[in-house]
C-alpha cells in the first residue's frame, strides 16, 4: 500500500518561482527511496510538501491517507519527520537533551514513551556523552546527528533526511548508513535527498531523478546509474566505481554497489 501518494502536484513560490510541474508518485511503507538531481531540481520542494509545511497549488499531497491541504504542518509532524539540510536552521535549544525531547513531548507522546525513544534515538546518533552540551559548541558533523535524532525520538512513519551526508566523514557516512537500514527494519518509510551517488549506490534500492521541476526517471538504482540517457538529462555523474567497471569493458547492470564489484572480480581472478 502507498504510504504517500503525489498526484498532478505543481507549486511555484510566492515571488512567481515555478519549483514543481505536475508530479505524480507513489511510495510504499517501508520503502527506503533516494531523490537525486542537481540544485534547483525541486528536490526540497517536494519533501516539504511531503511534509506539509507548503500547500500544493495544485494536485495533492496524501500521506497516510491524510491529504495535506486539509490539515496544518503540527497535525502532520505525527506522521511525518523532516531533516533540514543545515542543522542550524533546525536547532533552537541549548542542550542536546532538550532538543531531542521536545519533538515527543510536542506530539503529547506517553512520558515512558519519551524517556525510552530519547534514550534510543541518542544512542543510534551517537550522541550518549553529548546529551549536556549546548549543540552550538558542536561541531557540524554532530550537529547534523542531533537533528536526525530529535526526529527519530518522535518515531514518525516517514522520515526525509535533506542531505545526510553533507560535513560528514566515512565514519560519520558508516553512521547514517547503520541507522537508515535500522529504521527502515523498524518499518520507517525513508526518503533521503542526497548529492553523494556513492551513498545512494550502497543505501537505496529505488532511486527518483528530478530535473527542471519534474521527476525524469524513477526505477531500481541499478538501472539508474547504469542509464547514461537519464544521468546526462538531469547533469549527473554515476558513483565512481561504476565509471571504473564501464572503463574495464564490463557491462552487467547487477554491478553498481562496492562488494559486488568487489566479489566479482574476485570471481574473475579465481
Ligand atoms: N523560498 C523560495 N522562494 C523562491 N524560490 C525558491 C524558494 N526555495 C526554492 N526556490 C526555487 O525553487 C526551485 C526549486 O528549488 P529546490 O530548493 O526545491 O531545489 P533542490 O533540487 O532542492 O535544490 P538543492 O539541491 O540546491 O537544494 C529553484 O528554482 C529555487 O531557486
Amino acid at each position: 500500500m502507498s504510504i504517500i501518494d503525489i498526484r498532478n502536484l505543481s507549486y511555484a513560490y510566492s515571488n512567481g518561482t515555478k519549483a514543481l510541474d505536475n508530479i505524480t508518485l507513489q511510495i510504499s511503507n517501508s520503502e527506503s527511496v533516494a531523490i537525486i538531481g542537481q540544485n534547483g531540481a525541486g528536490k526540497t520542494t517536494l519533501v516539504k510538501l511531503i511534509k506539509g509545511l507548503m500547500k500544493p497549488l495544485n494536485g495533492d499531497v496524501i500521506v497516510d491517507l491524510f491529504n495535506t491541504k486539509n490539515y496544518t504542518t503540527a497535525q502532520m509532524a505525527k506522521f511525518v519527520g523532516y531533516v533540514f539540510q543545515n542543522p542550524d536552521d533546525q536547532i533552537f535549544h541549548n542542550d542536546v537533551y532538550s532538543e531531542i525531547t521536545f519533538g515527543p513531548r510536542k506530539i503529547k507522546m506517553k512520558e515512558k514513551d519519551i524517556s525510552e525513544n530519547v534514550k534510543w534515538a541518542a544512542e543510534l546518533c551517537n550522541l550518549e556523552n553529548y546529551l549536556k552540551e549546548n549543540p552550538f559548541d558542536l561541531p557540524l558533523s554532530i550537529r547534523k546527528f542531533v537533528t536526525i535524532a530529535s526526529v527519530i525520538s518522535m518515531r514518525p512513519k516517514i522520515i526525509i533526511l535533506d542531505e545526510p551526508t553533507a560535513g560528514q566523514d566515512k565514519i560519520g557516512i558508516e553512521t547514517l548508513s547503520k541507522i537508515i537500514k535500522i529504521l527502515s527494519d523498524k518499518g520507517h518509510t525513508i526518503i533521503t535527498i542526497s548529492h553523494d551517488m556513492e551513498f545512494v549506490a550502497e543505501n537505496f534500492k529505488r532511486t527518483i531523478v528530478m530535473a527542471n521541476k519534474k521527476i525524469v526517471a524513477d526505477n531500481k538504482t541499478n538501472e539508474i546509474f547504469w542509464n547514461e540517457g537519464v544521468l546526462a538529462e538531469a547533469m549527473l555523474k554515476p558513483p565512481h566505481v561504476l565509471k571504473l567497471v564501464k572503463e574495464c569493458g564490463i557491462h552487467n547492470k547487477n554491478l553498481l554497489r562496492f562488494e559486488e564489484i568487489i566479489d566479482y572480480f574476485c570471481e574473475k581472478i579465481k
